[in-house]
């Protein structure tokens, strides 16, 4: 399929998105969003792909939805096509793990695009904030909801009411990004960090991603039960016999994903 605010490419089993509106610093609009959406969907569809990055430039990851296409939408009009959630949340139903891998400006919607991915590299120049404030609105991408996750309240509370832009250092120390690297690697770092998880057992690649996710939606207690459960599950698959026997025979694995 033709896009044209995106560019799709694979890497043996790992698909990659590059967010490609250069003019416009990768701001979000409705196509690109829909194509993003429409990319994720042919990848998780695909059986050769086990991981997928999802990129921008060395400027902007993305510096937010379009302010430009809101600008004029009226209560009714953001209401009735359910303004925000609609499209977006593809990244957030992917099965396969999503690594978003930061470089420049990640703000706004472009910060909030980020957090639904499964976790973020940042390149060392990258810069993450909700400025939303700024423009006279509110992150409407889970922003208020994903951030304070990621960072506690005090700090959310103080980006979302200020617009302050945090650098890559201050987002690694909060536990927004789980590391850094250099710039130029950012993208081969990310390629082969999905590769290393595309390797691994598809079954129990989604099972663990889904017992973390699960951590955020629910109680303590029920979050155990749940790990509990996948966990023995995961006795029920080809892979983890395969898994452990390799590990007694002191040869690497050969999962069938099964
Ligand atoms: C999803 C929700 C609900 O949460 C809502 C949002 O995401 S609201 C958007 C939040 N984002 C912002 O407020 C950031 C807006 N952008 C900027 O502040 C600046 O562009 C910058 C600090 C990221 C970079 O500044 P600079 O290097 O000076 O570049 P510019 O000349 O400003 O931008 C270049 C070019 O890109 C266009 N642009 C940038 N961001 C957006 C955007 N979010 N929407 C639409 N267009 C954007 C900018 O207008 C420039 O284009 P031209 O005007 O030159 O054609």
């Amino acid at each position: 399929m033709a896009y044209e605010h995106i560019l799709v490419e694979t890497h043996d089993n790992v698909g990659v998105i590059t967010l490609n509106r250069p003019k416009a610093l990768n701001a979000l609009c409705t196509d690109l969003v829909r194509e993003v959406g429409s990319a994720l969907n042919d990848m998780e569809a695909n059986n050769e792909i086990g991981a997928i990055v999802l990129t921008g430039s060395e400027k902007a990851f993305a510096a937010g939805a379009d302010i430009k296409e809101m600008a004029d939408k009226s209560y009714m009009d953001v209401y009735l096509e359910d303004f925000i959630t609609n499209g977006w949340e593809v990244i957030t139903t992917c099965r396969k793990p999503i690594i978003a891998a930061v470089a420049g400006y990640a703000l706004g919607g472009g910060c909030e695009f980020a957090m639904m991915c499964d976790f973020i590299l940042a390149a060392d120049n990258a810069k993450f904030g909700q400025p939303e404030i700024t423009i006279g609105t509110i992150p409407g991408a889970g922003g208020t909801q994903r951030l304070p996750r990621y960072v506690g309240k005090s700090k959310a509370m103080e980006m979302v009411l200020t617009g302050r832009i945090m650098d890559a250092e201050e987002a690694e120390r909060a536990g927004l990004v789980s590391r850094i690297v250099p710039l130029e690697e950012l993208k081969d770092e990310a390629i082969k960090t999905a590769a290393k998880i595309a390797d691994l057992s598809r079954p129990i690649v989604f099972t663990a991603k889904e017992s973390v996710n699960r951590a955020y939606e629910t109680t303590l207690a029920e979050g155990l039960r749940f790990e509990r459960r996948t966990f023995h599950a995961t006795f029920a698959t080809e892979d983890q016999k395969e898994g452990m026997q390799a590990f007694a025979e002191k040869r690497s694995p050969k999962f069938n994903h099964r």
